[in-house]
């Protein structure tokens, strides 16, 4: 069942978001042309090399992956965001580490057409519960059609609005607290520092959270003139710092792991 609910925080005034925003109400207008500004920036992975990340994908992530999941990155193809989604082999080793940890609920923030929430539900058990949250309700009607085809559409609680104000309502109730086996960040990186006092309160003890993006297009390690998109360059800053916070925190411990645009692994130890 998809759930209803609506924070009621006012959404980011990020001027990046809102040029997301104003494109998406563009095109809904008629008025964009398909440009895919996003495209520009090329698949998502730090191998450099276009044949290695193809030959894994050819070799290890496209024969075993569901019908459903590549339903979804088709379509998610035709999308003017569609860098955003979740790379295929990143989708493979987040079904692998929930396996791994016997995850059962679950939150995911930021879910856009809802590749890595598709690989999330596709990897827990029947009973398992994922909490999604996204300001953006109408890109994961797009994925919806495709997590029912798998079954597995019961599992997702959808809640639509600014993650920082539904995961202030989630810690009102104490049965959260402390009760999520794996939270998986895929948002609005000036606030992954928020998000990060909210999650460990949320996490179980000894549960993961991971950061994706952590790498960030590779710019942070850019010289300060160096050419980078807008966007990227807005969010660099913000990456650098959560990733700070992350490496001096002693209630966890951390694994980057180089897959993808990287994600951050945190599993909390005290
Ligand atoms: C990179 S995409 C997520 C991609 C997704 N994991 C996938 O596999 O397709 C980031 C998403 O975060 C959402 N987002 C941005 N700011 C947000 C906020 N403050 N609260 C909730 N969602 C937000 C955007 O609407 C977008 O759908």
């Amino acid at each position: 069942m998809v759930s209803t609910t609506t924070a009621t925080a006012e959404t980011t005034s990020n001027p990046v978001v809102q040029e997301n925003e104003n494109e998406q109400k563009s095109k809904e207008n008629g008025t964009a042309k398909a440009s895919a500004r996003h495209q520009a920036v090329g698949h998502k992975s730090l191998l450099k090399s276009d044949g290695l990340y193809q030959y894994i994908l050819e070799t290890s992530v496209y024969p075993r992956e569901h019908e459903s999941l590549k339903g979804l990155r088709e379509m998610t193809a035709n999308h003017p965001w569609n860098l955003m989604t979740t790379s295929a082999d990143e989708g493979q080793f987040l079904m692998m580490l929930l396996k791994l940890i016997n995850a059962k609920n679950t939150i995911e923030v930021g879910v856009y057409t809802g590749y890595s929430l598709l690989s999330t539900a596709l990897a827990l058990p029947p009973d398992g519960k994922i909490i999604a949250m996204d300001i953006h309700r109408k890109n994961f009607e797009l994925g919806y059609p495709f997590m029912v085809q798998a079954g597995v559409s019961d599992k997702i609680d959808f809640r639509e609005g600014p993650a920082l104000a539904t995961l202030d309502q989630m810690l009102t109730e104490e049965s959260n607290l402390g009760f999520f086996d794996f939270i998986f960040v895929d948002a609005d990186k000036d606030n992954y520092v928020n998000y990060h006092e909210r999650l460990m309160k949320l996490v179980k003890l000894g549960g993961v959270i991971g950061y994706d993006n952590t790498l960030w297009n590779g710019s942070l390690v850019a010289a300060d003139d160096e050419p980078l998109p807008k966007y990227v360059r807005y969010y660099k800053d913000f990456v650098l710092e959560i990733n700070k916070v992350l490496a001096t925190d002693p209630r966890i411990e951390i694994s980057q792991v180089p897959i993808s645009d990287g994600i951050t692994l945190c599993r909390r130890i005290k």
